[in-house]
């Protein structure tokens, strides 16, 4: 029997080894993160404030520990059965044993992928051979093309990139598998099934059609999103990561949220994508709590103590949803390397904003000025500094992180209400809480 904080270390032979490409795209395996830690590290006045503000809203914060029946929350697994059940490593020499009664003419319908009876031939009708007409776009497992089912359901399919690095595409692949398998949830991408044939890694998931966050927030797609939007998307995250926090068979820590990895449907709702870092967390049941693992994720998002002693827990996805709802306030990347060294790391610049009582500087600037916005930038950014603890232990979860999210957004809608005129100055000055009985401009040095 294992005793309480004795770490579960496992077996990484199979994790993705850090390539040019995987640099090239900012997501890192240790070292290239140290940097960043020693650069948060440095003068780093916002975590002293962050340390002592979290410290005082512990008890605020401390969740009902095992209210695992919150009415929100709903499981539905019996769909995902057979797909569990089913074997990833199945069928590439016996392949006509498997597809036994796959449709003659390569046509697919969606219980044919639940079933896992379909073929690479009609992978290849459903995408048009993989044309780069239907490319979504590119990640770190592989290329991703819509697909067209025989039925018209839209789907996205994921083909792994063929390389050297095969072995380890292979096993992100099988762990992405695995997580969606177990998960059913609004806001979390579904998956529909899974092909290995030959050197073919094949997963094909719930098409989310209208672009990431990041694209949004960059406004390289859709209208700016509005206050509404930007509150709604952060509720409908925390709903997904307290599902695989609290709600699943296993406890899942997703260990890669960011704004690339949320998709938004037509109606700018979230889904969160990408498992393929996913890592089932500490048993609920057991003594454990945390695994030991090597450090995994995107620079800027990552947990400054899974970084220093690698040990996970669900808390670093909660720091993650931290560096998210900056990104929210603000629009900015979490690390913007053209801008002055003061506000290159976003966390850091917003937190010393807000800390000083100037909350208002951080705000997108695409964001219209209105006294609502201010409103519940402030409060966001209120919740956004206690995620970012340097302790996990002064963290909120991330059910009580939703709780929050839907209060502010209740006095958002509320504000919003009434809202015909700007921001007056002194509301912006003001660094007043709504968060718990405390005052914030009370705590912050
Ligand atoms: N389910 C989906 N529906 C629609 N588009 C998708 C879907 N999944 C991925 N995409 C598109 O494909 C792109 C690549 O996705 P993928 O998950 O492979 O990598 P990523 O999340 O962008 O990068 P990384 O691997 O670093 O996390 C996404 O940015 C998105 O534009």
């Amino acid at each position: 029997m294992m005793k309480k904080n004795e770490s579960v270390t496992e077996d990484c032979s199979h994790d993705r080894t850090m390539t040019p490409a995987t640099l090239s795209r900012s997501t890192v395996n240790n070292s290239s993160d140290i940097c960043s830690l020693s650069q948060r590290r440095s003068g780093n006045t916002v975590k002293y404030a962050a340390k002592a503000v979290a410290g005082v809203f512990i008890d605020c914060f401390t969740p009902p520990e095992d209210d695992h029946d919150h009415p929100y929350y709903q499981r539905k697994r019996s769909d995902f059965q057979q797909l569990k059940s089913s074997s990833v490593s199945s069928g590439t020499s016996d392949s006509e044993k498997k597809h036994g009664s796959v449709r003659s003419d390569n046509s697919i319908i969606a219980s044919d992928l639940r079933n896992g009876k379909f073929t690479m031939a009609q992978i290849y009708k459903a995408t048009r051979n993989f044309s780069p007409s239907l490319r979504l776009g590119q990640g770190g497992f592989g290329t991703v093309y819509r697909g067209t089912l025989n039925d018209g359901t839209l789907v996205a399919v994921k083909r792994a990139r063929k390389n050297d690095y095969g072995k380890h595409m292979g096993s992100e692949f099988r762990t992405e598998i695995q997580t969606l398998a177990q998960v059913d949830h609004l806001n979390l991408v579904k998956c529909y099934g899974y092909l290995e044939e030959k050197d073919e890694r094949i997963l094909i998931v719930e098409y989310v059609p209208n672009g990431t966050l990041r694209e949004h927030l960059d406004c390289i797609r859709g209208e700016v999103l509005d206050m509404a939007a930007r509150l709604n998307i952060a509720i409908d995250v925390a709903h997904a990561i307290t599902y695989l926090h609290m709600y699943t068979d296993n406890p899942i820590i997703h260990r890669d949220i960011k704004s690339s990895n949320i998709l938004l449907t037509d109606r700018c709702r979230a889904k969160v994508a990408d498992f393929g870092f996913a890592r089932l967390a500490a048993d609920r049941d057991s003594d454990c709590t945390h695994v030991s693992t090597q450090v995994k994720g995107t620079a800027g998002y990552l947990d400054p103590e899974y970084l220093q002693t690698y040990q996970l827990t669900e808390k670093s996805d909660v720091y993650s949803f931290g560096v998210l709802l900056v990104e929210l306030v603000t629009g900015r990347r979490p690390i913007e390397n053209k801008r002055s060294s003061k506000e290159r790391l976003t966390s850091r610049w917003a937190m010393t904003k807000f800390t000083e009582g100037n909350a208002k500087s951080t705000i997108d600037p695409r964001l219209e000025a209105t006294t609502a916005n201010a409103a519940a930038v402030e409060k966001i950014l209120e919740l956004a500094l206690i995620c970012l603890a340097p302790q996990r232990k002064n963290r909120p979860n991330m059910q009580r992180c939703a709780e929050i999210l839907w209060s502010i957004r209740k006095d958002f809608r509320e504000l919003s209400a009434s809202d015909t005129c700007p921001i007056s100055p002194s509301m912006l000055r003001s660094n007043s809480s709504s968060i718990g009985e405390t005052t914030v401009a009370t705590l912050v040095p």
